[in-house]
């Protein structure tokens, strides 16, 4: 049987990658960093997903186990795995690096011939690239070496809302999502076959990432920082104000403009239909997702490569105006949830630096007009 180890046992890890890697035939060996989550799964050895839908369809992914994150187990698993993935959060992709490195020196000691592919399942530009460049970093030449005719990194997107568990799940170990998925892997970085059922494997990974940042990311961010704003709880309860759904479709407009002058490949109507369709999704009256899950960590979702200030400048180079990204920013930086750590950074730099040069640090936005719009629309809230 083919094994996958898969590195963060969390709503998506669970929901969506373990769920779709043990239907394609793989031993799913998670890797998590809460010794309480690690010894729930190896006692049950399986869990369920439940979709939140109409129709509550609820599937069993038997066969799993898991182990600490820096154990000497986590590392053996990697000498014969077939597959690694993450979903970790951005931010811990370096913690994950460091063990897959020693992982892969053994494997390498071992004479493993066997090719091996690693997928960062993250919500971010190309996260498996930044993965490949913590774990070489970590190399010495001849182990970069082995990795570079060896190991395969695809880059991928994965779109699947998995949201909060409380209020859905009922057993310890349940996961929640959506009934929609989509799992795009680039080819060409992969090293051998690799078959998933339910993953579409594409050349250019580029606009579809894009495409799924941008219009859901970006706009579930939107709706998560307005909901705030207005004291609502949920995405749902944001999404059924109607100024704020308005936002929303604005953020999702711009960011088309900026995506079709970009990437040739993306058809305007396409698009428009994928928009439509996420916010059917945000409306989904099954699902109570909170708007602090969302929303959370504003200072990587408000910073220069993310869902709301690349879409910005794509559509500034489509010379098109961006009135609702530019809203959504300033409704970030208004974010001041005090439960979250990122929130309260930014809230610090505001009081510390004042508002415009807070934005131009963590947008890395310079064009004095556009700091200016996104002042003065914070200033107006
Ligand atoms: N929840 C969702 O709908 C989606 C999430 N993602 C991405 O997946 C990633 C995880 O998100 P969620 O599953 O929602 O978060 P989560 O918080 O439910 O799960 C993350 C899991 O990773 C574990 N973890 C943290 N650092 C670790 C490390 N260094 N090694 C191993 N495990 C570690 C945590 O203990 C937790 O169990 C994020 O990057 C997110 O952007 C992507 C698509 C959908
Ligand atoms: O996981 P992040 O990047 O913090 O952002 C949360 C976003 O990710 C998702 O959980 C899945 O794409 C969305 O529901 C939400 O927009």
């Amino acid at each position: 049987m083919k094994k996958a180890v898969h590195f963060g046992a969390g709503n998506i890890g669970r929901g969506f990658i373990g769920l779709l890697l043990n239907g394609a035939g793989y031993e799913v060996v998670f890797a998590d960093v809460v010794p309480s989550l690690i010894e729930q799964i190896n006692l049950a050895r399986s869990y369920r997903v439940i979709t939140l839908d109409a129709q509550v369809e609820t599937q069993t992914v038997r066969n799993v186990r898991a182990v600490l994150l820096d154990s000497e187990e986590c590392r053996k698993e990697i000498v014969d795995a077939d597959l690694v993935t993450t979903a970790v959060g951005l931010g811990n992709l370096v913690n994950v690096a460091a063990i897959v490195v020693d992982g892969l020196r053994l494997r390498k000691q071992q004479n493993n011939d066997q090719v091996l592919n690693i997928m960062a399942c993250e919500n971010a530009i190309r996260a498996t690239s930044t993965l490949k460049d913590e774990v070489l970093s970590r190399c010495d030449d001849e182990l970069r070496n082995w990795i570079s005719s060896h190991v395969g990194f695809a880059d991928v997107a994965v779109d699947r809302i998995a949201p909060n568990r409380a209020g859905h799940a009922v057993e310890p170990l349940d996961s929640v999502v959506e009934r929609y998925f989509e799992w795009d892997i680039e080819t060409p970085s992969l090293k051998g076959a690799l078959d998933v059922p339910g993953a579409t494997f594409v050349e250019q990974l580029d606009p579809y990432l894009e495409r799924k940042l941008f219009i859901l990311n970006g706009a579930h961010a939107t709706a998560a920082y307005a909901g705030y704003h207005k004291k609502y709880a949920t995405i749902l309860e944001a999404m059924n104000d109607p100024e704020i759904a308005e936002t929303v479709t604005s953020v999702q407009q711009e960011a088309i403009s900026g995506l079709v002058h970009c990437y040739p490949s993306l058809q305007l109507d396409a698009l428009e239909q994928y928009a439509a369709s996420v916010r059917a999704r945000f409306l989904n009256p099954h699902i109570q997702d909170d708007v602090a899950r969302v929303g959370r960590d504003p200072l990587r979702k408000l910073s220069a490569q993310d869902r709301l200030v690349r879409p910005l400048h794509l559509a500034h180079q489509a010379a098109k105006e961006t009135p609702g990204i530019v809203r959504a920013l300033a409704l970030g930086f208004a974010y001041d949830n005090p439960e979250d750590a990122a929130a309260v950074q930014v809230q610090k730099q505001i009081q510390e630096l004042g508002i415009e040069r807070a934005v131009s640090n963590v947008t890395g936005i310079s064009d004095p007009a556009t700091l200016r719009q996104i002042v003065d629309e914070y200033q107006a809230l």
